[in-house]
C-alpha cells in the first residue's frame, strides 16, 4: 500500500505508442473473453507509465490512449445505459484516503454527512433491469455509455433474483463474480468438456457471462451495490431511490431479495469520520484471505444522496467515491518444476516451483498443488504461465494455467511411479497419495530428529545406527526406541555389550526429558525449539495439549489462526505415536508454573540459551519483502534467523511485539506497528544486528 505505486518507464514516443497498443489490447481481452496476457499489477504499471508520459508530453497524447476512459475505451456495446456506468478513482494508503476525503469536503464546502465502506468486489459490473419486479435484461458496463446485452446469463447467477419481492421497475447494479468454489467447479466442468481452464475467478466470470452456447453449466454470484430508476419506474420509487443514502439503498435492495455484502464476513457499514472509515478499511483488508470471493480493494462512498448529487461525476468516475486498492493478490508467473515431497505420515504431495514472483508483499517461490488429481484437473503443464494466488497469511496456491500464453514448449507433469524418498510403492488409491510404508518411510529422518541434541538428546544414536535399527525392523518411530531390549540390540553389527548398555542408558535417560523436548521431538509441522517450549510452558501437560482446540492454541504467543488449525490437525494425526510414548513412561509434563514462556522456555534455560544473543527477550515480526543481505530468504528462514539470534518469531503485530522488520510493501502490519509504537527497522538494519547468526 505504497502511495506512489510503481510504473513502467516509457522513454520515447515509439515506446509510448507501443505501450498504448499493449494496454488497449490487454483491456479488450480483459473485459472481453477474460484472457488478458497481463496480470492486473503489470497492467496498472503500464497505464501509470502511459499517464506519466502523457503528462510530460501533452501534445503527443494518442486518441486511443486508455487514460481517462472507462475500461480504457477498449470495449463497445450497443445497449445504452440510462446513467453512465463509471469506473472508480484509486488511492493506495491511509494518507491518500484522507487527502481524497479532504478534497471532497472542500468541494462540498461542508463535512460529509457519513461514509459508507464496503469491499470492492473483484468481478465485472452488470446492470440488471427489472420490469414490474421481473428480471428482463442484463447489460455489461461496456465503455460506460453503452454495454453488451448478456441476458442469456439470467438464471446462472446466484443472488440475482428472477423476481423481486416487490413488483418494481428498477435497475440493480452490482458485480458478477465467481466464488472460489464456483471457479473450481467451472474449471472442472470446462476441462472435463475438453476445454482449457480459466486463469482466475474474474476471467472465468467474464468469459462465462459472455459465452452463449456452452455444453456445460456454470454458476456465478451477484452482489448489488446500487439501484436506480428506469423508464417506467413509478414516481414514488424514483423519489425514494433519489433521496435514500447509499446505505438505505443497500437495505432496500437486500429487502427486494438481491445479494448484498450484508450477508458476508465483510458487510458494508457506515462511518461518521474518515478515520473510522480507515479503520474499517484495515478490518476488511485483514479478512480478505478468509473470504470465498475475491476483493481487490475497499470502496468508500459519501453515503448521503445530497452529498453525492453535489459532488457529481467526472467523465470516468464519480467524485463521491474512491477505491482503496489492496496489493494484487494474484500474479502470473512460470511453473518451472513440480517437486514431490513425502510428509511425515508418508503422504506424497506435489509442490510447484515457480519463477519467483512478488505477491501481496512477499516473494513466492513455491505453491501448493494439493495432489496429482488436482494437477490433472487444472490441466497444468511444466513451463506454463500460471496464476498464483496469495492473500495475507494464506499459503500461496497455483490457480490455473494461463492457457493463451502457451508457446507449445510446455511439457506434461510427470507423477512419480515410486516413493521419492524410499523408492517403495505408492498407494494411489486415494486422492492423497501415500508411500506404502506410511510413517516408517519417514522413520530414519524423524527418529534422527527426535534423538537430536535439541530434542531428546540421545547419545550414540547416529544416522547409521538408526538406519540399522529400522532395517532390522526394530523401530518404526522414536517411541519404539523405549521398548528396545538388550537382546535385540546386542546382536547387531558393531554393537558390543558396552555400547549396547550405553545406548540403552541414553534412551532410558531421555524418558526424563521435560515435555517441551518431547513435544519438539514429535516434529509437529510449524514447531521448532522455541515454539515447542512456548506450547509446553503454556499447557504444561501433554493431555492439555491434546485437548486444546484451535482457539486455545491461539493463546500461545506467535500462534495465529492458521498455525493453530494446523497444530490441532497434526497433533490429532500423531495420536498413535503419543500414545506409545505415554505407555513407555516418557515424561509428559513441563516443570515450573504455567504461563507465557520466557523467551527461552524456563527461566534457567532462557538464561543459558539466549542471554547474550542479540534478540534475547524480543518478540520479532518480519513483513514485506526482504532485501539486502536478507534478500531471497523465505519468511520461514527469516523466522529461523530470529530464533537463532535468541528472539521469538511471530507472524502478527501486537502490543507485545518488540520489533518489526519491515521490507518493501510492508502494508498493514507496518501501520499497526506504527500505531502501537513498536520499533521498526529495515531488513538491512536488522541484518546488521544479527550479522553473527546470518
Ligand atoms: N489485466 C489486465 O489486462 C487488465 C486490463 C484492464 C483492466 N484491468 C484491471 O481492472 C481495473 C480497472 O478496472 P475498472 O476501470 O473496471 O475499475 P475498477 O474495477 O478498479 O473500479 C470500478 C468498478 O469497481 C466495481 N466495484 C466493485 N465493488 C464495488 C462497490 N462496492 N461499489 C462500486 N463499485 C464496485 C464496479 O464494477 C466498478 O465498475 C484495474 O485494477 C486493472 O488492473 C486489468
Ligand atoms: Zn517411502
Amino acid at each position: 500500500m505504497t502511495e506512489t505505486p510503481a510504473r513502467t518507464e516509457i522513454g520515447d514516443q515509439a515506446a509510448y505508442a507501443a505501450a498504448v497498443q499493449t494496454a488497449v489490447a490487454a483491456s479488450a481481452a480483459y473485459y472481453g473473453e477474460g484472457d488478458s496476457p497481463l496480470d492486473d499489477d503489470a497492467f496498472d504499471r503500464l497505464v501509470r507509465g502511459i499517464a506519466a508520459y502523457e503528462s510530460g508530453h501533452p501534445d503527443e497524447v494518442l486518441p486511443g490512449s486508455p487514460t481517462g476512459k472507462v475500461a480504457g475505451g477498449a470495449v463497445i456495446g450497443d445497449v445504452p445505459h440510462t446513467v453512465p456506468m463509471l469506473s472508480l478513482d484509486n488511492v493506495f494508503s491511509a494518507d491518500g484516503l484522507r487527502a481524497w476525503a479532504a478534497g471532497l469536503v472542500r468541494r462540498l464546502g461542508r463535512e460529509v454527512a457519513a461514509w459508507s465502506v464496503e469491499p470492492k468486489l473483484d468481478g465485472l459490473a452488470i446492470s440488471a433491469r427489472y420490469s414490474g419486479g421481473r428480471l428482463v435484461q442484463l447489460v455489461t458496463r461496456g465503455d460506460g455509455a453503452a454495454g453488451e446485452d448478456v441476458s442469456h446469463g439470467i438464471g446462472m447467477i446466484v443472488g440475482l433474483p428472477g423476481r423481486l419481492a416487490e413488483p418494481l421497475t428498477v435497475e440493480l447494479r452490482g458485480e458478477v463474480l465467481m466464488t472460489r468454489a464456483q471457479f473450481e467447479a467451472a474449471n472442472t466442468a470446462r476441462t472435463g468438456a475438453g476445454g482449457t481452464a480459466f486463469a482466475n475467478p474474474r476471467s472465468a466470470a467474464a468469459g462465462s457471462l459472455r459465452a452463449k452456447d456452452r455444453p456445460y453449466q456454470v454458476e456465478m454470484t451477484f452482489f448489488a451495490y446500487g439501484c436506480l430508476p428506469l423508464d417506467g419506474t413509478d414516481g414514488e420509487t424514483a423519489a425514494r431511490l433519489r433521496d435514500l443514502p447509499h446505505s438505505g439503498i443497500m437495505e432496500l435492495v437486500a429487502g427486494l431479495g438481491a445479494h448484498t455484502t450484508a450477508a458476508t464476513p465483510v458487510p458494508g457499514i457506515t462511518a461518521t469520520t474518515i478515520e473510522a472509515a480507515g479503520e474499517r478499511v484495515e478490518e476488511i483488508a485483514a479478512l480478505r484471505a478468509e473470504l470465498d470471493f475475491g476483493i481487490d480493494g475497499i470502496v468508500i462512498k459519501a453515503d448521503a444522496a445530497a452529498d453525492q448529487a453535489e459532488a457529481g461525476i467526472s467523465s470516468r468516475a464519480p467524485r463521491w467515491a474512491i477505491a482503496y486498492k489492496l496489493p494484487a493478490a494474484e500474479k502470473i508467473t512460470r511453473l518451472l518444476a513440480v517437486e514431490w515431497n513425502v510428509g511425515r505420515t508418508g503422504v506424497i504431495a506435489p509442490r510447484a516451483v515457480l519463477e519467483p514472483v512478488e505477491v501481496d508483499g512477499s516473494t513466492v517461490t513455491y505453491a501448493t498443488l494439493h495432489n496429482a488429481a488436482d494437477i490433472e484437473r487444472r490441466g497444468l503443464r511444466l513451463g506454463d504461465h500460471v496464476t498464483v494466488y496469495k492473500a495475507g497469511d494464506v499459503i500461496p496456491r497455483v490457480e490455473a494455467p494461463v492457457v493463451h500464453l502457451r508457446t507449445g514448449q510446455e511439457r506434461p507433469i510427470e507423477a512419480p511411479s515410486a516413493c521419492p524418498r524410499c523408492g517403495d510403492e505408492i498407494d494411489a488409491s486415494q486422492q492423497r497419495w501415500r508411500c506404502v510404508r506410511g510413517r516408517s518411510c519417514h522413520a530414519v529422518a524423524s527418529v534422527r530428529y527426535a534423538a537430536g541434541r535439541d530434542q531428546l538428546d540421545i547419545e550414540g544414536l547416529g544416522e547409521n545406527r538408526i538406519d540399522q535399527l529400522v532395517q532390522a525392523g526394530l523401530i518404526d518411530d522414536f517411541a519404539d526406541l523405549f521398548v528396545l531390549t538388550h537382546d535385540q540390540i546386542v546382536g547387531l553389527d558393531r554393537m558390543g555389550e558396552t555400547s549396547t548398555a550405553a545406548l540403552l542408558a541414553a534412551i532410558e535417560g531421555a524418558k526424563a526429558k521435560p515435555l517441551n523436548k518431547v513435544f519438539c521431538a514429535l516434529g509437529v509441522r510449524g514447531t521448532g525449539r522455541s515454539m515447542s517450549r512456548r506450547i509446553a510452558r503454556h499447557f504444561t501437560t501433554m493431555d492439555a495439549i491434546r485437548a486444546a482446540d484451535a482457539e486455545a492454541f491461539q493463546e500461545v504467543e506467535g500462534v495465529g489462526p492458521e498455525r493453530a488449525a494446523m497444530l490441532v490437525a497434526e497433533i490429532a494425526e500423531l495420536a498413535p505415536l503419543i500414545d506409545k510414548l505415554v505407555a513407555a513412561g516418557v515424561t509428559m509434563t513441563e516443570p515450573g508454573p504455567a504461563g507465557p514462556a520466557a523467551p527461552g522456555g524456563s527461566a534457567e534455560e532462557a538464561e543459558s540459551e539466549s542471554s547474550g544473543l542479540p534478540l534475547a527477550g524480543l518478540s520479532v515480526v518480519a513483513t514485506g519483502s526482504m532485501s539486502g543481505p536478507l534478500e531471497g530468504l523465505s519468511r520461514n528462514q527469516v523466522n529461523e534467523l530470529i530464533e537463532r539470534a535468541g528472539g521469538r518469531a511471530s507472524s502478527s503485530v501486537s502490543a507485545r511485539t518488540s520489533l518489526l522488520v519491515a521490507g518493501e510493501k510492508a502494508g498493514s502490519k507496518r501501520a499497526k506497528a506504527d500505531k502501537l509504537g513498536v520499533e521498526i527497522v529495515t531488513p538491512e538494519e536488522f541484518a546488521a544486528r544479527v550479522a553473527a547468526h546470518l
